[in-house]
């Protein structure tokens, strides 16, 4: 009840609240209605309980002992040994009831602040004497899976502990490892039973699920945080579909390109890796890198059984038409690329890709997993280089058309490097640097070139410098280059993003190309041509080559089927690589004893 002066001082409020709504309150019914609910005794009792709360508050009170409940099982010990009198009989009584005793553990709980579910002691009897290495692990269970595996000892057909997820619950409580025995589950023993009837006993467990253990000797062996290991996957991966996979829930599945952070590899076939977006995420298991590249083996890789075709004799390419003549739209410097000119009558019948066929000779190494690092890129660091490799024919140069036009700031191509004379409206440093053999030869011993080569008596070739001069202007510089040379510029110092654009299914390319016409001679601007089958199903397969051979290089794979959806693709992803933020680079790039482009430029002693 509230006191006399308590009751004045809430009359004195409320009669103040409302003489103040009184000025709000058109319609006399309603402020008699607020007058009655504001006069009521439970609000003035509400009034009062918040703030005899309040002062509750303030005072925080503090526990005197954390142990009451000891204390008072200590008391009434004491109290039965002496001759008791029946107010000790009573208080005795009183100790010994379980709601009492119940009240002073909540107590004790609160004041050692230890609110997370306790685990039943372990009993005395649990333990057989000769089995003095066995211990008792009991885990709270939570919606949080296990994070372990089990598998049968073939030896000895013990279950044992087959894997621990790093981050899981097993992992977290530190108690249960790879290798450890598990003799019991809630004490059900698991002597001659099979993993799968191993499952349901762990399903079961209600709140808490106590093993009986003997350790196993396997320690395990992490990568310490300081040194954390980041892969791009380089293939996709679905345990659902994968036979051999220990345990379907406790893998992991991914995507081609796909960054991983590697937190296991202490087993050679399976590895444990986690999303590098969420590293508080449960480890996953994924095929190691032994695995994956065995299994890639055993598939016959197809561009290695494919005819091989017919070399052409000449080790030149053919500078392919300007753009100008097939669209009327003159950009500098966009010119085909020094790739072969597959699309020429003159390669028509030695194929385009000639190019392939002393690399595909050699054992293509299967590409799973490729280190990566992250790279903050900041606003103010340069553009990183952007190159398009793909099959003839398949868009590559539409593309980069495509880009340039839709944002001439943003986008830039190098300007290319010729010996041969200037033609008609060409302008120096516009269309092509010229310059005399003696300084283009002198350019290729120095190592200045990325690629060069030679047709009809003069060279052609695309120069570093040319390259920076596009990024200097903060342009991304967009180039086309034959994937072999690609090895020359995966370095840190033009961070090359590499996209590679994929042509569709036959049956798309037979679609979207049946009308497309192209010049297929320089040289005679009036010699267009469509695609012929040929040309789909070699496009089909050098893509297939390319990939099995370069795949590992490549950040980007752009399918090149309708090409306005293909163009959009590629915009999005380049503006994603302009923005500032983490980017996934090669490991490489930061390994001192990567060599220098330049020198490795040195290597391009060949003609492509
Ligand atoms: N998705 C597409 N749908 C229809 N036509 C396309 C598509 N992509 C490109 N083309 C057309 O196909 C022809 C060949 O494209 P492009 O020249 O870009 O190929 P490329 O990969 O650069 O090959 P090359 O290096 O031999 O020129 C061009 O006429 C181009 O406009």
């Amino acid at each position: 009840m509230l006191s006399q002066s308590e009751h004045q001082g809430v009359c004195k409020l409320l009669s103040l609240v409302m003489s103040e709504t009184e000025s709000h309150t058109y319609r006399e019914e309603d402020y008699r209605f607020l007058h009655s609910m504001l006069m009521e005794k439970k609000v003035h009792l509400l009034f009062k309980i918040h703030e005899r709360l309040k002062r509750f508050e303030r005072q925080s009170c503090i526990p005197v002992l954390e142990h009451a409940a000891r204390m008072a099982s200590d008391l009434v010990e004491e109290l039965e040994n002496q001759n008791s009198r029946d107010e000790v009989k009573q208080l005795c009584a009183l100790f010994a009831k379980p709601h009492f005793k119940n009240l002073l553990q909540v107590h004790d709980a609160v004041a050692q602040k230890d609110f997370e579910p306790t685990l039943v002691p372990v009993p005395d009897d649990a333990l057989d004497e000769e089995e003095d290495s066995v211990k008792i692990v009991s885990l709270v269970k939570t919606k949080e899976p296990l994070g372990a595996t089990i598998k049968k000892d073939k030896s000895t057909g013990a279950i044992v502990v087959a894997r621990i997820m790093r981050g899981g619950a097993a992992d977290k409580s530190g108690l249960i490892h790879e290798g450890d025995e598990l003799k019991e589950v809630n004490g059900v023993p698991l002597d001659y039973k099979k993993p799968k009837e191993v499952l349901p006993l762990l399903a079961r467990s209600q709140s808490e699920i106590k093993f009986k253990i003997v350790p196993g000797s396997l320690t395990e062996g992490l990568p310490s945080d300081k040194n954390k290991l980041f892969v791009r996957a380089l293939f996709d991966y679905s345990p659902l579909e994968d036979p051999a996979v220990p345990c379907k829930d406790a893998a992991m599945a991914f995507t081609r390109g796909d960054v991983l952070q590697i937190v296991n590899m202490d087993d050679d076939t399976w590895w444990q890796a986690r999303s590098a977006r969420n590293d508080s995420s449960r480890a996953g298991l994924i095929p190691s890198k032994q695995l994956q590249e065995r299994r890639f083996m055993l598939q016959r890789p197809k561009p290695l059984f494919k005819p091989q075709r017919p070399r052409p004799a000449v080790s030149s390419f053919e500078e392919g038409p300007d753009y100008a003549a097939i669209t009327g739209i003159h950009i500098p410097g966009l010119r085909r690329s020094f790739r072969l000119s597959r699309k020429s009558s003159r390669t028509k019948n030695a194929s385009w890709f000639w190019r392939w066929s002393t690399e595909v000779q050699g054992v293509i190494c299967p590409h799973t997993y490729r280190e990566v690092i992250p790279y903050l890129r900041e606003a103010k660091d340069k553009q990183r280089l952007v190159i398009l490799v793909g099959p003839s024919g398949v868009g590559v140069n539409e593309l980069r058309r495509r880009l340039v036009i839709s944002d001439p700031d943003r986008y830039g191509v190098s300007v290319p490097y010729t010996t041969r004379e200037k033609k008609g409206q060409e302008r120096e440093g516009v269309d092509y640097h010229f310059v005399s053999v003696h300084k283009f030869e002198e350019d290729i011993l120095n190592h200045r070139l990325i690629e060069y080569g030679s047709y009809k008596g003069h060279y052609y070739g695309t120069s570093l410098d040319s390259v920076h001069r596009v990024m200097v202007t903060g342009k991304m510089c967009l180039m086309d280059v034959h994937p072999s040379k690609l090895k020359f510029i995966d370095t840190s110092k033009f961070k090359p993003y590499i996209v590679f654009v994929k042509p569709p299914s036959i049956e798309e390319l037979r679609l979207t190309r049946r009308r497309v016409k192209f010049l297929c001679d320089k040289d005679d601007p009036n010699q267009v041509r469509t695609f012929t089958e040929e040309n789909f199903q070699d496009m089909i397969d050098l893509a297939e080559t390319m990939e099995s051979q370069y795949g590992h290089l490549f950040d980007k794979i752009i399918v090149n089927g309708d090409v306005a959806t293909a163009f959009k693709e590629l915009r999005e992803d380049l503006e994603k690589v302009a923005e500032p933020g983490v980017q996934w680079v090669p490991a490489e790039w930061s390994r001192p004893s990567l060599k220098k482009t330049q020198r490795s430029c040195g290597h391009l002693t060949g003609l492509f």
